[in-house]
């Protein structure tokens, strides 16, 4: 797999329009997000859509509740036969165990992710506002060992705990990193971010990188850039 196929980008936008416009104007991207804001805007739609255009699909809807209703969102989302799926590690252990129950009695099921913690946290928020008393590593680091003992495929973490959960977790579990920034764009609401270079380097499967590309005023520009940067490097 080249490098630019593992570069997921993300069909942040309300309108069907505004996605095809995208897919139109970046046909070089082999993997494509469709998350909550296009989704519950418009329905599975793109998701067709991206298979009549043979691309790989995370469909990221961040499943968060209690065993039997992720369970059943998981068994309903498989018949969109996605790459890619998330859910929450903080739905608990029987509700992952749930997730990884049902998908195992599906046809070609997608591979389940679960969140760590959202790339858009800082420490701060953590113990402040979570109240979780622990340090941010190692809480990042449990939710993914709860995960893989949970039966999930990998975990959607910060590159900044990549080369940590990398060396824990071994070398299968996957690894998919947003909070992705080159060091020309805004950092936005992401608060644990890396540049590409340095979220590969440290052992990302997978790089989520969004507003960097999809907002720039020359995407087709950013998405070289950012190819040709990993290309130098890594
Ligand atoms: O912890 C997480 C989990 C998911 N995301 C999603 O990734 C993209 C990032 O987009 P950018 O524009 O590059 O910030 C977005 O769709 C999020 O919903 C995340 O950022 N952090």
């Amino acid at each position: 797999m080249s490098l630019s196929d593992r570069i997921i980008v993300p069909l942040d936008v309300p309108t069907l329009n505004e996605a095809i416009a995208l897919l139109d104007q970046l046909p070089e991207v082999s993997f494509w997000k469709v998350g909550l804001e296009l989704f519950v805007a418009t329905g599975s739609d793109i998701l067709k859509i991206l298979k009549e255009r043979q691309k790989r699909i995370f469909l990221d809807l961040k499943f968060h509740d209690i065993p039997n209703t992720v369970a059943g969102a998981c068994r309903s989302a498989s018949q969109y036969q996605v790459n890619f799926l998330t859910l929450h590690a903080t739905a608990g252990r029987n509700a992952l165990q749930a997730a990884a129950q049902a998908m195992s009695q599906t046809p070609s099921p997608p591979q389940l992710l679960a969140i760590t913690l959202l790339t858009s946290l800082n420490s701060r928020e953590l113990a402040f506002d979570l109240k979780i008393p622990l340090e941010l590593p190692e809480y990042a680091l449990q939710m993914a060992l709860l995960a893989q003992e949970s039966g999930m495929n990998g975990v959607v973490c910060s590159p900044q705990e990549v080369r940590q959960l990398r060396h824990v977790c071994g070398d299968k579990f996957l690894l998919v990193c947003p909070g992705v920034r080159p060091n020309w764009s805004k950092i936005g609401d992401q608060r644990r971010v890396m540049t590409p270079v340095e979220a590969i380097q440290a052992g990302a499967d997978y790089l989520v990188i969004g507003r960097p590309i999809t907002m720039a005023d020359d995407p087709v520009a950013a998405w070289d850039k950012i190819r040709q940067e990993l290309d130098e490097v890594c």
